[in-house]
């Protein structure tokens, strides 16, 4: 059962997305890391329905547990819109949350990108995506990459964005039933600062580590568990701050093989990388209409 009503005006997805590898170069002054990660989109995710209201209001219809109203990175997004485009419209709005919460996967950021995206699309606010991408970044580092919908290269603290290729591989991602803290992660003494920065050119020629990887697994046991299960078939690796880690396969089959051996205690899930994410791939077939 989704919950995501048939009236709905707008449906769309928001997917997740991993960090292939994740680099800290070094800190600024004002305690952000700086990073050189890189982005692939997968095609699993959340759905989001939309539908407009004329009162202002926004209104989301299906709340998280632990997450208020009006802390949802959904309805902050909304409202963000609405300051930026001066729009009287508002929106109701539905989540069918499928993305674990706190993962590294970036669940959170993707329904924001998503809201941006769809209501720009319903309020026809026509800000661009540049504005959007800036918007989005008020509200999360991980936000940009989604507003752009394509796979990145990205430095800064995420929202200086190179586009890339990327070969589509399918990926195992495993959820281990903890939830990791980037404040923790980031505020971490042993947390390696000091990774020369390197050229795009040379990381897609292979190479590439997760810098939070050493420290999460000191902390957080049931990831260390979760890579060293993984690690008996396929490299395993942390996505972001964790705690999902994953494994890539040249196909569906072989992934599906894995994840049947891991045990109940590790749910995990199968996904395909894709370079251009399905959101947009959705907004370019209702542009087409
Ligand atoms: C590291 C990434 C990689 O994708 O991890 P995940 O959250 O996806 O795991 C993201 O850039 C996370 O960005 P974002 O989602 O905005 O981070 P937040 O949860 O807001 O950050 C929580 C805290 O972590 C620290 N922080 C975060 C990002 C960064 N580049 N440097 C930091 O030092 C800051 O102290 C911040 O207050
Ligand atoms: N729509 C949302 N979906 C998920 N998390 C949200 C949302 N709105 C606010 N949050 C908050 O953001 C935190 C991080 O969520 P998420 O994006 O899923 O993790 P990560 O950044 O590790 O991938 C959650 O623990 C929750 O408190």
């Amino acid at each position: 059962m989704t919950a995501i009503p048939a009236h709905a005006e707008l449906i769309l997805p928001a997917p997740a997305k991993l960090n292939l590898m994740l680099h800290i170069l070094g800190r600024r002054a004002d305690g952000y890391h700086e990073l050189q990660t890189l982005f692939q989109f997968l095609d699993h995710g959340d759905e989001l329905g939309f539908s407009l209201r004329q009162d202002g209001e926004i209104r989301l219809h299906t709340p998280i547990d632990g997450v208020p109203h009006d802390s949802n990175l959904i309805v902050r997004a909304a409202r963000r819109l609405q300051e930026a485009s001066g729009t009287t419209l508002g929106a109701d709005i539905w989540l069918d949350k499928r993305l674990p919460m706190g993962g590294g996967i970036g669940g959170g950021s993707s329904d924001a990108a998503t809201t941006l995206l769809g209501l720009d699309h319903l309020w026809r606010t026509q800000l661009g995506e540049e504005r959007l991408a800036e918007i989005g970044l008020a509200l999360g580092a991980d936000v940009p990459v989604f507003v752009r919908g394509r796979a990145a290269f990205a430095e800064g603290v995420g929202e200086r964005l190179t586009p890339v290729e990327l070969e589509e591989p399918w990926f195992l991602v495993a959820v281990p039933q903890v939830f990791v803290s980037t404040a923790e992660v980031f505020g971490a003494p042993e947390l390696t600062r000091d990774t020369p920065p390197i050229k795009v050119r040379s990381l897609l020629a292979g190479g590439g580590r997760n810098d939070c990887q050493p420290v999460v697994e000191k902390r957080y046991p049931e990831v260390r568990n979760a890579l060293i299960l993984l690690n008996k078939f396929v490299s395993a690796r942390l996505t972001g701050t964790g705690a999902c880690v994953f494994g890539s396969f040249p196909n569906r089959d072989d992934a599906d093989k894995v994840a049947r051996q891991l045990p109940g205690t590790l749910p995990s899930f199968v996904a395909q990388g894709r370079n251009i994410s399905m959101l947009h791939r959705r907004l370019q077939a209702l542009a087409k209409k």
